[in-house]
């Protein structure tokens, strides 16, 4: 029986009112519908904005650990429905099943983490120059935060958004990519369930450009957190910025691997292939640029495309399937849009560059490119799908001057067994995430996360850095 997504507004499921709902497709069976939801109005949006509203002081009030406890409980409720949160993510934008479960794990164990930041010390106390006084630090929720996620990470991100901003005392309006919003109702069936206070947690579900837009621009709402397109996220940044509200920003990446000629060769070809293919290349970590030494480059370029080659595409709901399909027609055709592109401005294409399994779903075979122009498209833009950039270099300095030459700064890794070329990546490279001897992707929930340069608004995620975010700092002086 497909279902139908409501909003959860003031603790209650309720329909939009504009009586409308939207489908949610399937990318790997084109005539499946995964479920529908609400096309909501900016009515709904400020109703829902206002139940947040009334619920910020009763929430601030609670103990850190109170808020905590229900923080534990939404994890262990979630826990008991891995298997049915997994497939409708899978189902709903194509990330194979083993991905979306290790994903929902992921998700139960960033509310577990924040749910002991409840208690955790919030200040400092800081000596005065006065004898009699006493000074210190305390920190104090923002109000009312708008979450708006992307659909690429439609369990986690949601998650490590919103799970910050409750337990550090915050009311929450969340907006899920509408390509994935039935999976994301599926996470707020489990906020309900661990009965929080009524108004704390909002899900909407509507169209970026009303109800996106509508929390960026909403007077009530004090701080904005996205992930999502530099595009949409300069603009949501220009809004909050306008009426004061904090906000915080996500966004794209262009990210590099180095393989030097001391690398480790087998490593640095499954770490580049994971990297660069695993949830079809949609993830803003994913390894797009490959620099190899020149010494090293024949063996790589042949074992990678060895490798690629036995990967095998198909349902992401199958066991066998490796890589699943893009997430939507215009996630494809975006993809094939860059391949064209590559092939246009005489990029050589190694492998792939095909649609697939096309009466079946959005399929895109694993592509490599061999590039000499740094300067070509598919070197210099976000292509947000399984499509890999190859040039070989004369020394580990030409690599890293290549791949500091683009406008993002998000994840970059390097491979290789020689401290001081490790030593020089770690500093030189302009990247929020510097990773030696493994894949660009994959970031652990407890450690900052965001990037420099145009990937991010130089906030960090995760880990006790959310805190940054999600309070404000009070200086207290007594006397
Ligand atoms: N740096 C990071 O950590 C990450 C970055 N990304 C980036 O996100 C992009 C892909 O994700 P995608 O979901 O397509 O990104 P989009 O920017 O298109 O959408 C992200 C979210 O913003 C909403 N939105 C769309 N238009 C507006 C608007 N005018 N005002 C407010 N909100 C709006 C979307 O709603 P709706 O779905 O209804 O359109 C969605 O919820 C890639 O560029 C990728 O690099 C993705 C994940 C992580
Ligand atoms: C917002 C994107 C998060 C990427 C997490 C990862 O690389 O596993």
């Amino acid at each position: 029986m497909v279902s139908t997504a409501l909003n959860y507004v003031n603790g209650t499921w309720k329909a939009s009112g504009s009586g409308q709902t939207k489908e949610s497709s399937n990318p790997a069976d084109l005539k499946q519908e995964v479920g529908f939801y609400q096309n909501s109005t900016a009515e709904d949006l400020d109703q829902t904005v206002q139940a947040a509203k009334e619920a910020k002081k009763g929430w601030s009030k609670l103990t850190g650990a109170e808020r905590g406890a229900f923080l534990y409980k939404v994890a262990d409720i979630m826990e008991q429905r891995i298997d049915d949160i997994a497939t409708t993510a899978s189902k709903e934008m194509g990330k194979t099943l083993a991905e979306t479960r290790g994903e929902t794990n992921r998700g139960i164990a960033i509310l577990r983490y924040y749910a002991g930041e409840g208690l955790r010390k919030v200040g400092d106390v800081i000596p005065s120059t006065d004898a009699d006084a006493l000074m210190f630090t305390t920190r104090v929720p923002l109000g009312v935060v708008g979450v708006i996620t992307p659909w690429n990470f439609p369990i986690a991100i949601p998650i490590w958004k919103t799970a910050p901003a409750l337990i550090y005392g915050n009311t929450v309006v969340l907006k899920p990519a509408s390509e994935t919003a039935l999976t994301c109702a599926k996470i707020i069936e489990c906020f309900d369930e661990a009965d929080l206070p009524k108004g704390v947690i909002n899900f909407i579900t509507g169209s970026g450009s009303v109800i996106g837009q509508g929390l960026a621009e909403h007077p009530d709402v004090n701080g904005i957190t996205f992930t999502g397109s530099n595009s949409v996220g300069k603009e949501i940044g220009k809004q909050a910025l306008s009426r004061g509200a904090k906000y915080q920003l996500e966004m794209g990446g262009k990210n590099p691997v180095i393989v030097a000629k001391d690398a480790d060769l087998q490593l640095a070809v499954d770490a580049t292939i994971s990297g660069a293919f695993k949830s079809t290349g949609q993830k803003c970590t994913a390894t797009s640029r490959v620099f190899v030494e020149a010494e090293l480059y024949d063996e790589f370029k042949d074992l990678l495309l060895k490798k690629t080659a036995e990967l095998k595409v198909g349902d992401p709901l199958s066991d066998s399937s490796w890589m699943g399909p893009c997430a939507s027609k215009a996630q494809l055709d975006n993809c094939m849009y860059y391949i064209n592109k590559g092939v246009e401005e005489g990029a050589t294409l190694l492998t792939g560059g095909n649609k697939i399994l096309s009466d079946e779903g959005f399929y895109v075979e694993p592509t490599i490119f061999e590039c000499e122009d740094h300067s070509q498209t598919i070197a210099q833009e976000e292509v947000f799908g399984p499509v890999i950039a190859l040039f070989k270099t004369a020394s580990i300095e030409q690599s890293l001057e290549l791949a500091n030459d683009v406008e993002f700064g998000l994840s970059a890794s390097i491979f290789t067994t020689n401290i001081s070329s490790m030593l020089s990546f770690i500093k030189d490279m302009d990247a929020g995430l510097v990773r030696i001897n493994a894949e660009s992707a994959g970031v652990e929930l407890q450690a900052p996360f965001g990037g420099m340069k145009q990937s991010s608004s130089h906030s960090r995620e995760q880990g006790e850095a959310a805190k940054e975010f999600f309070t404000s700092i009070k200086t207290v002086f007594v006397k």
